[in-house]
């Protein structure tokens, strides 16, 4: 086993797999990976990878390196106290749950001396392709080495960013830990369009995919803002202008600000309804 990055996913449901679709092949092999989950179906998914379960803690996870829970944020504190007797002092203790925040399981975890070899991550759904990113916050308790492996864990599945403080974590939360449910949404809306104008599903599909991807290609490698770019299409008196007025109208960047603020507070309700 590579001992190093032997880790257990405690929660084996859509972000685990999505981080384990990155990690298994390229940073370890699939008998470095444990999972722990509730759900009997869930857990025979991951032994067809050749991935071993458990429906419950055991001797086992104390022998990983790295624990990554993964389960929802209304069951994070008595999963936390059912893995909590495992514990060892070189376990490396990651979270993916919304909200939670670190001080909060560094109590859970450790009780009367908070557990600070913790960082809490919000990773992204497009980990799945390769194509993630992760904000991460570390607590007192990680060291140089932890750093490099989570780094490591999380940089198999995509790019990752570095905060200081809960808060930004939520901000990481309401940016790109959500972010592309409303890409999906815009996508959604594109191709509707498109059918609605007269294209059909297939033609509008691909050329709303192929849009939104060489768009966010050319604002990712272009030195210009992404407004100059905007400009660039924009000609006066033409179509885009003709869009882009309704878009105004109708308070379209408001609208993203404020759909990002109510995930921002929804992740500081989340902090303090399920930390009690
Ligand atoms: N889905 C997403 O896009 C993202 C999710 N997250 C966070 O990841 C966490 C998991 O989310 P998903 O994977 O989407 O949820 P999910 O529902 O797909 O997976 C959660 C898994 O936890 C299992 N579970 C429930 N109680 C358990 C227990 N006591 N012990 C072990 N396993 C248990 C469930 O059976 C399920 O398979 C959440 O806290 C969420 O906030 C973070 C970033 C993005
Ligand atoms: O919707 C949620 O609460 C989770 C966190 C970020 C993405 N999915």
């Amino acid at each position: 086993m590579n001992q190093e990055l032997s880790l257990s996913f405690i929660g084996g449901g859509n972000m685990a797999s999505a981080l384990a679709s990155g990690l298994i092949g390229k940073r370890c092999g699939a008998s470095d990976v444990h999972v722990i989950d509730v759900n009997e179906t869930a857990l025979a998914r991951w032994r067809e990878q050749g991935v071993g379960t458990a429906a419950a803690p055991d001797e086992q996870l104390s022998s990983r390196r790295v624990w990554i829970f993964a389960v929802k944020p209304q069951v994070m504190k008595e999963t936390v106290a059912q893995c909590k007797p495992f514990l060892r002092p070189d376990t490396l203790v990651i979270s993916i749950a919304a909200g939670i925040e670190s001080g909060t399981l560094a109590g859970w975890l450790g009780g009367d001396k908070p557990w600070t070899r913790l960082v809490r991550c919000m990773p992204n759904t497009p980990a799945l392709i390769g194509a993630g990113i992760s904000g991460l916050l570390a607590l007192d308790g990680v060291s140089e080495d932890d750093r490099a492996v989570a780094q490591l864990l999380l940089k198999a599945v995509g790019e990752i960013v570095w905060v200081d403080n809960d808060d930004q974590l939520d901000a990481v939360t309401a940016l790109s830990g959500s972010g592309p449910a409303y890409v999906f949404l815009f996508l959604e809306a594109l191709i509707q369009g498109g059918i609605d104008l007269g294209l059909d599903a297939q033609q509008s599909r691909k050329l709303a995919l192929a849009t939104l991807h060489g768009a966010t290609q050319l604002a990712a490698l272009s030195p210009e803002t992404p407004a100059t770019l905007r400009e660039r299409v924009t000609s006066k008196g033409g179509t885009t202008a003709a869009a882009l007025s309704v878009f105004e109208q109708q308070g379209f960047s408001a609208l993203v600000q404020q759909a990002m603020r109510s995930a921002y507070q929804r992740a500081g309700q989340l902090a303090t309804e399920f930390a009690k």
